[in-house]
């Protein structure tokens, strides 16, 4: 093991110990140990080392994580068509959950769910990382886990960009129609559960609008400037976008939707496959394709996956950055 690594580890170790003495005294005085203590005594561990800063903001890396991130959102999609809309998953008071929101109504069974993911989640770190992003930011408990001083790739004011609502917003209103049959179907916690999935990549993917913009502020700092001063909102969303990379987005979604999302249930859709053994499953959703002789049945169609990119991705992740560079001449 090298010495940096050893040191690292040291480190890691006593900042833990540190921790477990706080928590300790907390129990031993019974207090509770706040969010401000913890702040206040803060056992740091270091993320800057074990981030490559030549390569963090290349956009071609960032490009690389948002092509993986494709894949866990058409996954959760996915795995969520199976089963049906199941509207009173997301109706305040259709299923009795412990919880009220901020305007005194009852959780739906998804803000519960969500609710408390994000409460176990935030209690191990997840949201003190830059790419993560809570539906309830102002709910987060105080970290079991010691603070993680991440080296600071984006600007101080990245944190207060957050337009979960509007994930939500597509998900709710246009996904859930797209990509589920009509009508419940009593699966109220697995659906609930997909959703959480979903809802979180997508999140992720969106935000990640962060990054981009960062690395294109750094490759371009003159021009990006400029309109910065003159906060042209117009002219930064021409700047930043990039119609071609857009275009093999699009196909590739479509694709890959296709190509994960296709039920392999006749001989000639997949040669030399006993498709004897395969379940039939059910598709409530699922497009139909003709494929030579035989009909390909998609688990969640291809062009719904495409426009979702086209519609509420993309632009959802050029809004984010919009915003992070109209205020990027704030940073230090
Ligand atoms: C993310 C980028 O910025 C914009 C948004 C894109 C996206 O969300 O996939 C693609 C191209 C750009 O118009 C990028 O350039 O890669």
């Amino acid at each position: 093991m090298s010495t940096s690594l050893e040191r690292r580890r040291r480190f890691a170790v006593e900042a833990l110990n540190r921790w477990q003495d706080h928590t300790s005294t907390c129990r031993q005085q019974d207090v509770a140990c706040s969010a401000t203590s913890i702040a206040e005594t803060p056992p740091m561990l270091q993320r800057s080392d074990s981030l490559d800063h030549s390569t963090a903001l290349s956009l071609d890396n960032i490009r690389q994580s948002l092509i993986r991130q494709e894949d866990t959102i058409i996954f959760s999609l996915i795995e969520r068509a199976q089963f049906a809309a199941n509207e009173p998953v997301y109706q305040s008071g259709a299923i009795a959950v412990p919880g009220y929101a901020a305007d005194g109504r009852q959780y739906s069974l998804l803000e519960y769910l969500l609710w408390e993911t994000e409460q176990m989640h935030g209690r191990i770190r997840r949201y003190t990382s830059p790419d993560e992003h809570a539906f309830f930011p102002r709910d987060l408990p105080p970290l079991v886990l010691p603070p993680i001083q991440y080296s600071e790739v984006l600007a101080p004011y990245a944190r207060e960009i957050n337009i979960n609502d509007k994930v939500m917003a597509l998900y709710l209103d246009h996904l859930i129609p797209g990509i589920t049959e009509p009508g419940t179907d009593n699966n109220y916690g697995s659906s609930a559960m997909y959703d959480v999935l979903a809802l979180q990549a997508l999140s992720k993917r969106i935000h990640y609008g962060k990054f981009v913009a960062e690395a294109k502020f750094l490759a371009n700092t003159e021009d990006y400037s400029s309109l910065i001063r003159q906060q042209d909102a117009d002219g930064l969303m021409r700047l930043l976008t990039d119609e071609a990379v857009e275009a093999k987005v699009v196909e590739r979604v479509r694709r890959k939707a296709a190509t994960y999302g296709q039920d392999i249930t006749s001989s000639s859709s997949a040669p030399g496959l006993d498709n004897g053994d395969l379940a039939d499953s059910a598709r409530p959703a699922g497009g139909e394709r003709g494929c030579d002789s035989a009909k390909l049945h998609y688990k969640v169609e291809p062009e719904i996956v495409a426009e979702l990119y086209r519609t509420w991705v993309m632009p959802l992740n050029k809004e984010v950055q919009i915003q992070y560079l109209l205020r990027r001449l704030e940073a230090p």
